[in-house]
């Protein structure tokens, strides 16, 4: 039986894998299953050739089940399989895990109490463990933190302006797409060379969620995510940064209680609330509707916004990287973002944008930009090999 290594990274509308030879640590597969909750559909990369098909509608009732399907079609696609090691995106990793750590009872206990900090999320994530867990017991299984990158950040980007209480008991700022992060910033030197790389960079990782990094020196000094993965820009189905006065009022007013808010902000929201129409960028881009436009025109707003921040932040701005499913697949949104940094002097090149890059300024830009394809699943493997034992 051939001996392999499983790679899961849940996200919003995805769950991305890859499937790795146990010796050689070689990639035998890899694939998404994408478009959940609209039509979901699985691609899937074996042997040189592209398999897609549909996922039908009864496994999509929950993650478990979804789970259980992907990895019985990978054991029919790729053979009798034992896998030895998985690892596994976990979106949050609360105060205490601070790198990827092998998941035991203790810590899977840990990480499920991390669930209500991240509802949208971390209970896939956890599910993707379990998954593994009951098809291969003697599995290794690794969990890597989307936080995890975000701790090199000063204290400043880290607290709120709260009392000091609550900062002490972990009311913080944590930031996530880490493992999307680290991915970028190993990369930087070879796509925009050694001094931008050691400079000040945003990497602005644009997917179903979003977010903003600074870096300085490939570490992150800051970020748009905050306790929890709906601040910052706005997303597919969530709304970014609101003024919580916001929330107060429609708890008062309104009589809105916990789970209420957190549907209103968390999934009826963003591209979808504002548009009324889809929270999917391709559709918004291809809609006439009025309101299609102005959602895409909040949404790069936003985005303009925060890179100002960031910039503030950094005290300067040497490169701007786009990442994840909007930002490497949608040369609109990265020109209208670039069109709307003139004056920090980014200077695009079109034609090279509608190539997708990798470079996509003009030699004279200010600011260098690019599009780096992110590999979350590669970040994760690195900490497979690491920890598997
Ligand atoms: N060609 C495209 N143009 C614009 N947006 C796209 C395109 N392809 C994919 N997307 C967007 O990318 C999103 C998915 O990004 P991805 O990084 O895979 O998300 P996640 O990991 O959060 O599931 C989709 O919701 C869709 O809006
Ligand atoms: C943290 C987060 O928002 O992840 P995703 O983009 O996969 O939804
Ligand atoms: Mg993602």
């Amino acid at each position: 039986m051939r001996r392999a290594l499983l790679v899961l990274n849940t996200g919003s509308s995805s769950i991305k894998f890859a499937v790795h030879d146990a010796e050689s640590a070689a990639r035998l597969a890899d694939g998404a299953i994408e478009g959940i909750g609209r039509a979901a559909d699985l691609t899937l990369r074996h042997a040189g050739a592209t398999h897609r098909q549909p996922v039908e509608g009864g496994h999509l009732a929950d993650t478990g089940a979804l789970l259980e399907w992907l990895l019985q079609r990978l054991c029919d696609e790729l053979g009798p399989m034992a896998v030895t090691a998985a690892g596994h995106r976990v979106v949050h990793g609360g105060q205490q895990f601070r790198g990827p750590v092998v998941v035991t009872a203790a810590v899977m206990q840990a990480l499920q109490a991390l669930c209500p900090l991240a509802p949208g999320h971390q209970p896939h994530n956890l599910a993707g463990i379990r998954a593994v867990a009951a098809r291969w017991p003697d599995s290794a299984q690794i969990a890597c933190f989307d936080t995890a990158f975000h701790q090199t950040r000063p204290r400043v980007a880290q607290i709120f302006a709260v009392p000091r209480a609550l900062s002490d008991e972990g009311i913080l700022r944590y930031g996530f797409h880490g493992l999307s992060f680290d991915h970028i910033a190993g990369r930087l030197a070879e796509v925009l060379g050694d001094k931008v790389a050691q400079g000040k960079v945003i990497v602005a990782h644009l997917g179903s969620g979003a977010s903003l990094c600074a870096m300085q020196n490939g570490k992150s000094i800051d970020t748009t995510m905050g306790f929890t993965a709906l601040d910052g820009l706005m997303m597919g189905t969530r709304c970014g940064q609101i003024d919580p006065g916001v929330l107060l009022h429609l708890m008062r007013e309104k009589g809105l209680d916990g789970p209420a808010l957190e549907t209103l902000l968390g999934r009826e929201s963003g591209l979808l609330g504002v548009s009324g129409i889809s929270a999917d960028m391709r559709d918004l881009l291809d809609s006439p509707a009025p309101q299609a436009a102005e959602a895409v025109a909040l949404f790069v707003h936003m985005i303009l916004r925060q890179i100002g921040a960031l910039t503030a932040s950094l005290g300067g701005l040497d490169g701007l990287v786009f990442t994840a499913g909007i930002g490497e697949r949608s040369a609109a949104i990265r020109m209208q973002v670039m069109a709307g940094l003139d004056w920090l002097g980014l200077v695009p090149d079109e034609d090279a944008n509608r190539a997708h890059g990798p470079l996509i300024s003009a030699p004279r830009s200010a600011v260098a930009a690019a599009m780096i394809p992110t590999d979350e699943e590669a970040v994760i493997l690195r900490a497979v090999l690491a920890l598997r034992g």
